[in-house]
């Protein structure tokens, strides 16, 4: 286990006049402090952070790279896998790290170089090295080496592991080349304009190196091939749209950056958990981690380099990205080299294992049989040396019995005949003296030891125990056992049966109590092992039950963002149906009325004015009519009063015309204002027009991204499923393995009962074949002794 390795870079200040009084953070060794207050607010507590390195502003490429991932890519070349991001906020110096400038290579360049300088130094090994470089653009996986390759999709294999279908791989042998290639692929990535960067990237970035190293160093065991893989990422950063001023197209690649930002802090925070409250690692929720995930509590050597900006205005999400790093500071990934053995190596390894396990079971049991049995041939071997000795002395005895016998010749044979002494012995022993080789051995001897070398009635060794024991050992120690019956011609005189009664087996069983402890030991093993597979398959089961409720949550919440979904397509329906009703009926109302009402004023003014004109036409003719007829009519009155009344009348008129004036010229400025207040009104209308067309585009676009979320959810839905069939796949295949392995235990139980049985028996056996031997010697001794009484009787009579 191996715990990813985390730094904090700050990058210099934008200006020079944040760098006077702007830098909110101390740097102090690997030590990292906000050391000045918010704006006149108090400190708050604790925001110090440690991590295995802090950069300062100061800090080149050149340093963090031999601080931080050195030690990564050697780890590479000796065939471990290994991965180097880096995270942070927008504009806070991400691809400045991996990229670098002119003056001073970033990581990858650098990278690349040292690996492609270790190679050529070391000739005794040989290489091949692929890269590929892709971008994760919206949750879309494209390849930057071929702009044709779009839309790719993650897939794992046992071989490979997590891949990307369809991605360039490039076989290259120089550095020179990789960079030529990575240039190549810079101009296809996805880089915009925002407030906050000139140059932001928009999205992720994957470069991968992958090396194939051959077997021919000599520090390798076998002929095992070490695959590796190198992955050097460069994330887009966390946004915040209010800061970006992201719009349109920026405003959508922010929320794919921000959502698969969001994902991965999720990952780092399970995975920081502890490996027994961590649950379930959201990997598959996005292809960031999806792609990261060996690098991520995986097999993979990991750094993270975590970019922060030092600007006051920037403090809340430096402190979100050092949260982030101490999260991912906790996380211990599971590094081993991966090497692929070819079929000799593997079955070169698979025969050492073999007898490994071979001798850790013998090791447990046999081991201690095979030792008894030694000890037991070992006495078989004294016992016949002992017999030999025994046999030669008699033979000796014999011999000089014989000398002396023929010495004394035929007078003290008829000494004898005629005392009658000899007879009876002759008659009570036979012809035992004249068989100096057991051969006229007694009759019974004879019957038990032709009934034991043709088929033995029962044999110690059980056939089914081949398992237990070498057979050949068997066989071997069945021989031996025939062969000396044979030759010492003893063999029990009573009938066993094969199986031994009971009392005997545990009186058997007391007298070999290391062997029944070493017995119940291993039993007792088994069952522990049994226990926990039991215990797995508890555990597995919980796993499942987890999976279905995380399932139907997940349906749940699918159902749910449907009938949102549905809900607010609907609401927006209705809205946008509204707001054009609203503006056909605006239209009428406002620019309608507007035109009629105008025309309508325009008319009636017309009118007012014509009726007024006519009205005061009429009038002055009607007058002058008038004044006429009166002057005709009193013609004689006098030319003062007539010139007096049309004086007054003319006086009259011209009061009534400047009236009228005054009322039309009020008209018309009524007209004049009602005329502003309708454009006006128009004006505004056609604002909340133009508004109103904004808000169905943004609804529009909420409804289509919503959409998009429904078809993640339900890809997520499905995903999972998938992954609840194969882990019931695998449950089961648990279950058959468990039940297996419980009836091997089984057997092995029968095997070792079947073996106790036997030994018991063996020992039984050896015991009543020692007895025997003993008896005999004694009688050998007895009648020695009788045989030496009779010789000194001899030479007494003599
Ligand atoms: N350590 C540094 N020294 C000098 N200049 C730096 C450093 N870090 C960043 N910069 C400059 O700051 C600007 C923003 O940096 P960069 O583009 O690397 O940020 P980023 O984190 O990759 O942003 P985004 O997430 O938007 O792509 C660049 O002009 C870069 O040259």
């Amino acid at each position: 286990m191996e715990k990813i390795c985390v730094a904090v870079r700050v990058r210099p200040p934008v200006t020079p006049v944040e760098d006077l009084n702007g830098n909110q953070w101390k740097v102090d060794d690997n030590r990292i402090s906000l050391h000045r207050s918010l704006s006149g607010t108090p400190l708050p507590p604790a925001l110090s952070y440690t991590f295995d390195h802090v950069f300062d502003e100061n800090c080149s490429n050149s340093r963090v790279y031999d601080l931080l991932t050195k030690d990564i890519i050697h780890a590479v070349l000796q065939g471990f896998n290994g991965t180097a991001f880096a995270y942070g906020q927008t504009s806070s110096g991400k691809t400045f790290t991996m990229n670098g400038s002119d003056g001073d290579p970033g990581i990858i360049h650098r990278a690349v170089k040292d690996i492609f300088a270790e190679i050529s130094a070391s000739s005794d090994r040989e290489f091949l090295i692929r890269v590929s470089y892709m971008e994760i653009y919206n949750e879309e996986i494209n390849d930057l080496f071929a702009v044709e390759n779009q839309k790719l999709q993650i897939h794992e294999s046992l071989e490979r592991g997590i891949f990307v279908a369809g991605l360039r791989e490039e076989i290259v042998n120089s550095a020179e080349q990789v960079l030529k290639l990575i240039e190549m692929g810079e101009v296809n990535r996805h880089f915009g304009e925002t407030n906050m960067n000139v140059r932001s990237s928009r999205s992720h970035t994957i470069f991968r190196m992958g090396k194939t190293q051959d077997s021919s160093d000599s520090s390798y065991l076998d002929d095992a091939i070490r695959v590796s893989v190198l992955n050097l990422v460069d994330l887009a950063g966390s946004e915040r749209i209010a800061k970006t001023g992201a719009g349109g197209v920026r405003l959508k690649e922010g929320k794919h950056i921000n959502k698969s930002l969001m994902i991965l802090g999720n990952v780092i925070n399970k995975l920081s958990d502890g490996a027994k409250q961590r649950g379930h690692i959201p990997y598959r929720d996005s292809k960031l981690t999806r792609i990261l995930q060996p690098a991520l509590g995986g097999n993979a050597k990991t750094s993270i380099i975590c970019t922060v900006a030092p600007e006051e205005v920037h403090i809340e999400e430096t402190k979100g990205t050092l949260q982030f790093a101490s999260r991912a500071k906790r996380i211990t990934n599971c590094v081993q080299v991966n090497e692929i053995l070819t079929d000799a190596a593997l079955l070169k390894r698979q025969k050492l294992e073999i007898e490994e396990l071979r001798m850790k079971l013998e090791g447990s049991h046999a081991g201690v049989l095979e030792q008894e049995i030694l000890k037991l041939r070992n006495d078989m071997l004294k016992y016949e040396l002992e017999r030999e000795k025994l046999a030669m002395e008699l033979e000796e005895e014999r011999k000089s019995h014989r000398e002396r016998m023929s010495a004394q010749g035929s007078e003290s044979v008829t000494q004898s005949h005629k005392e009658g002494t000899i007879d009876t012995f002759s008659t009570q022993h036979g012809d035992a003296f004249s068989t100096p080789t057991f051969k006229p051995a007694p009759h019974a001897f004879v019957a038990k030891r032709s009934y034991h070398s043709t088929t033995p009635e029962y044999s110690p060794f059980p056939y089914e125990s081949g398992d237990v024991a070498d057979e050949d050992t068997w066989f071997k120690m069945n021989n031996g056992f025939v062969a000396d019956l044979d030759a010492i011609c003893m063999t029990p005189t009573e009938h066993v049966s094969s199986i031994p009664p009971v009392d005997e087996i545990r009186d058997c069983q007391i007298g070999n109590y290391k062997e029944v402890q070493d017995l119940q030991r291993q039993l007792q093993e088994a069952i522990d092992e049994k226990n926990e597979f039991e215990k797995q398959h508890t555990e597995q089961i919980v796993l499942n039950n987890h999976m279905m409720e995380e399932i139907s949550k997940l349906q749940k919440e699918a159902q749910e963002i449907h009938q949102r979904l549905s809900e607010s397509c609907k609401a927006a329906n209705e809205e946008i149906s509204s707001t054009f009703q609203s503006f056909v009926a605006d239209d009428k109302s406002t620019a309608g009325n507007l035109f009629s009402r105008t025309s309508e004023l325009v008319t009636f003014l017309m009118s007012t004015f014509e009726a007024n004109v006519s009205m005061a036409m009429n009038g002055i003719t009607h007058k002058n009519e008038g004044n006429k007829s009166t002057s005709s009519t009193s013609s004689r009155k006098d030319k003062d009063e007539k010139g007096t009344w049309q004086s007054s009348n003319k006086y009259k008129d011209h009061t009534q015309s400047s009236s009228w004036q005054t009322e039309l010229s009020d008209e018309i400025r009524l007209i004049k204002e009602n005329c502003e207040s309708l454009e006006q009104e128009l004006d505004t209308k056609n604002h909340l027009l133009e508004a109103s067309k904004e808000r169905v585009r943004v609804l529009e676009r909420e409804s289509q991204l919503l959409l998009e979320e429904r078809d993640n959810l339900l890809l997520t839905v499905s995903d999972s499923s998938k992954r609840v069939a194969s882990l019931s796949q695998q449950n089961e295949q648990i279950l058959q393995d468990l039940a297996c392995e419980i009836q091997r235990r089984k057997r092995l139980e029968e095997d070792i009962k079947q073996f106790s049985i036997a030994f018991a028996s063996r020992q039984k056996s050896l015991m009543s074949f020692h007895t025997d031997f003993k008896s005999k010697l004694e009688d050998h001794m007895k009648f020695k002794k009788v045989h030496s009484s009779l010789l000194e009787g001899g030479a007494f009579s003599e």
